[in-house]
């Protein structure tokens, strides 16, 4: 019987966003399922494609129809819910299908191409017998070769005596390790003993290994440690039959090192208790139900986690835990750790391609029930999920910015919907969508209101730096947070101040001509590197040295402005002599385990006070911390973003969370220059529920979300007039599309109008409902493929966390 498979291969392009059709070859049939990776010609090249469906009969085309290569996978690495998943992904996102297929495997499943150069011919030149040497084949990467060398290998191909050969390499590849097992039995060993030359030393001690060993089995690198024998030797017993050597797969785990004390669940307070018991019971019922866990820091929510997933294990089912990357910390690893052993299976950034990958496989085979993971992990294999939660439901890290742009709020709910389990999305600050759904009933509202310790939420005082610059211009700690500082170290306290980053750089600016040094292919200013000493360009990698002097005026009064982290730690040791500082930033967390060593040290109380960015706002939870500053509180409020309240009220509550947690009472300090703004007055309140409403009534009244949808569109490319024509265009066919309800901001250039000497316009379109707007930007995508030959790019991102 022929069977034939629709492929969806891997080119991401708009023309190509289809399934294209393959034969199966026969000896195949029957064998492959969709869910597969397979490689298959297209055109002239050979191509990753992902099987997605089976036909049992020969399609009717006019093309001829050609078979598949070769299939990558033993087994589907897509499971159906995965591919379903995939497409409505596709549709949501308005992405490639490509794209959200990719997106739901480990890196090291995607395939690498190459191309190789391949003698046809033995007769030719010395030139190209030097070339090549003893080989028939080359690689040919233009990038490595000399133009000479080209030049030969181009000419080549062109007189037919060479040929370009496609390649597509699978970058999975597993770590495996060779086990030993004896064959003989005792008895057998005693004979094989006996025959064996008494001064065979070697060989003797084998066999007294091989004894001892009995029916175990051992890695080969053990058994060579344990007797002292030469790999040889082993290799030897194999040829007599004495043992066999067989391949185990290792898994590369991240924690295997890390010791994990088992920790046991706390005995529940009574607002967790009611919270776990109503999640417990949609548990057991298979329901969708969606909860919103909105609990004041330190109020238990990770407790609450811990026992839903408990549940879930206990039904026979397993669990996924989403947190944001940065408060997926050694201590939230251990504390889920602790709890579940073995079980539990950690996706993040941090891991390299190959650890993600065991993973991911360790979760495929079901040796892992329980996953913890950032945004990528929505994706995680499991199977038969019984609760999945989402800490912190209200960060931005959850948004995807590049294709597929999901958010995995969308697509955490939407695998509930398929597994029949409640989604639990927790947080402090909820974001405004999420507590106003709470508020209509679409999620189930769940509160935690005090704190575990019974303290109060630590006091919040704020300092007006309008009125520090006046005494002391140019210092970043002011008076009252240096004695407040003080203070804590005389008592032998811990301190935690943030500086944040979000929206802000450090630039150079000349002082006699205001001369500001620029990417020379964006429209950006440069920041400052102290670590590599030079200029970067945070949108396309520019790199420049850092200049002495003007460039445009040649004047030597250029300086560098703005406050990072490095300039904050010397002041801070000016200042402060004897205290010693942890630094925590992008710099001092590069290497991999520095960011869990910082913490390790300030949790042993290596250091009195840990300075960081953003990443120190969240989940941290150090028993003897009581002051937490924050040295400007206001870097986010003067971005154009209609978010910023929301983000900066976000910020300083998480932050404001780290102090106080255990026995003693904790203070904040907040600096900034808007004191009377609402979003920092109500940050001092830590009254979440009185800025939800003020909130509201401002995205009432601008017509935000959560009261209007919102899409935007982009064009980017390298012709402005191009673009700017090209957005007016859709702009106007938008016109007649849309309802009067509808509004459409723009079109206008993007803030930053042009990044890598490509230049970006966008319009952003808020709405209620639009039953026509679906169809028409499915198809503005799909005829946005003409515009690619002008070098025009289209992007469509629904629901962006920011207009900028
Ligand atoms: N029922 C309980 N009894 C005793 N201690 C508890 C209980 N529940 C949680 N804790 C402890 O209280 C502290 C705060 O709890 P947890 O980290 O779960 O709060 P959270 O709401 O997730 O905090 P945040 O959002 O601020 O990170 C932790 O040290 C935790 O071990
Ligand atoms: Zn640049
Ligand atoms: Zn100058």
């Amino acid at each position: 019987m022929q069977q034939f498979a629709e492929v969806i291969v891997d080119v991401p392009t708009q023309q190509t966003d289809q399934p294209y059709t393959y034969e199966i070859p026969p000896d195949l049939v029957g064998q492959i399922q969709p869910g597969m990776r397979v490689i298959v010609p297209f055109g002239t090249r050979r191509v990753l494609g992902f099987l997605v469906r089976v036909i049992e009969h020969k399609p009717d085309v006019s093309f001829e129809i050609k078979p598949i290569e070769e299939v990558l996978d033993l087994a589907p690495v897509l499971s159906d819910e995965l591919l379903q998943l995939s497409d409505w992904l596709a549709k949501w996102t308005f992405s490639f299908k490509i794209s959200c297929l990719q997106a739901m495997l480990p890196a090291a499943m995607r395939a690498s191409y190459g191309k190789k150069i391949r003698l046809t011919t033995t007769e030719v030149s010395a030139d190209v017998k030097l070339l090549f040497g003893e080989k028939q084949e080359l690689p040919f990467d233009t990038k490595n070769l000399s133009a000479r060398a080209f030049r030969t290998l181009s000419k080549l191909n062109r007189e037919n005596k060479a040929e370009i050969v496609y390649e597509v390499r699978d970058r999975a590849q597993s770590k495996s390790i060779t086990m030993i097992t004896g064959l003989l039995t005792p008895a057998q060993i005693t004979q094989e003993k006996a025959k064996t030359r008494i001064n065979a030393l070697r060989l003797q001690q084998l066999l007294d290994f091989l004894l001892d060993l009995g029916s175990a089995r051992l890695s080969q690198k053990d058994a060579e440690v344990q007797t002292g024998l030469a790999a040889s030797v082993f290799t030897q017993g194999q040829k007599k039959g004495w043992l066999k050597k067989s391949q185990v797969e290792e898994y590369r785990d991240p924690y295997s090192t890390a010791e994990i004390s088992k920790t046991e669940p706390q005995k529940l307070k009574p607002a967790q208790t009611k919270a776990v018991a109503e999640i417990e019971t949609e548990i057991k019922k298979q329901s969708e139900q969606v909860f919103l866990l909105q609990g004041v820091t330190g109020s238990g929510k990770t407790e609450v986690y811990l026992y839903a997933i408990a549940c879930a294990l206990a039904q026979k089912k397993t669990a996924l835990m989403l947190v944001p990357e940065i408060s997926l910390t050694p201590q939230m690893v251990h504390r889920v750790r602790g709890r579940f052993g073995s079980n539990v299976a950690v996706l993040h950034s941090g891991l390299s391609e190959g650890e993600k990958y065991d993973e991911w496989r360790r979760i495929e085979r079901k040796e892992a029930t329980v996953v913890v993971g950032a945004r990528s992990a929505v994706f995680a294999p499991l199977d038969n999920i019984g609760v999945i939660i989402m800490d912190e439901e209200h960060e931005t890290s959850y948004k995807q910015e590049s294709m597929p742009e999901y958010h995995a709020r969308d697509v955490a709910i939407k695998r509930g919907q398929w597994h029949h389990c409640p989604v639990v999305l927790g947080s402090a600050t909820p974001s405004l969508e999420s507590r106003a759904r709470a508020q209509k009933g679409v999620y189930r509202w769940l509160r935690l209101d005090e704190r575990i310790n019974g303290q109060p939420l630590p006091a919040v005082k704020l300092v007006n730096m309008q009125d520090e610059l006046k005494r002391a211009p140019a210092v970043d700690i002011s008076g009252p947070l240096l004695e407040a500082i003080k203070e804590r170290i005389a008592r032998n306290e811990q301190v935690v101040l943030m500086l944040n980053r979000r929206g802000y750089s450090s630039f150079i600016m000349c002082r006699e001509c205001g001369f500001v040094l620029k990417c020379p292919n964006c429209d950006i200013s440069l920041t400052m590197h102290m670590d590599s000493h030079s200029m970067k360009c945070h949108y396309c990698g520019h790199e420049e040295p850092i200049p002495n002097i003007c460039p445009s005026c040649h004047s030597k009064k250029i300086r560098y402005y703005g406050t990072g982290t490095e300039k904050v730690q010397q002041e801070l040791e000016k200042l402060l002599p004897d205290v010693s500082i942890l630094r925590m930033d992008v710099d001092t967390t590069k290497r991999k385990g520095a960011h869990s060593r910082l913490l390790q040290k300030f949790g042993a109380k290596e250091a009195n006070i840990l300075l960081g960015t953003q990443m120190i706002a969240k989940g941290l939870d150090f028993p003897d911390v009581t002051l937490v500053g924050v040295l400007n509180a206001d870097t986010a409020l003067s971005l154009p973003n209609f978010r910023s309240a929301e983000r900066t009220f976000q910020l300083l509550t998480q932050v404001s969370g780290r102090a106080g947690r255990a026995d003693k009472t904790g203070e904040v300090l907040i600096q900034t220059f808007n004191p009377e703004h609402y979003a920092i007055q109500l940050a001092k309140n830590q009254n979440y529920e009185q800025f939800f409403g003020m909130e509201m009534n401002m995205r009432h009244r601008g017509g935000y979300p959560p009261y209007f949808f919102t899409i935007q569109i982009v064009i980017n490319g390298t012709n402005e007039a191009e673009v700017a024509k090209k957005i007016f265009e859709v702009n106007g066919q938008l016109t007649q599309i849309l309802s009067q309800q509808a509004v459409v901001l723009g079109p206008t250039p993007k803030p930053i109008m042009r990044v890598n000497n490509r230049f970006y316009y966008q319009l952003v379109i808020k709405y209620k409902n639009e039953p026509k707007l679906d169809q028409f930007l499915k198809e503005l995508l799909q005829n946005s493929q003409q515009d690619m030959r002008r070098n025009l790019q289209l992007t469509i991102d629904r629901d962006p966390v920011d207009f900028i």
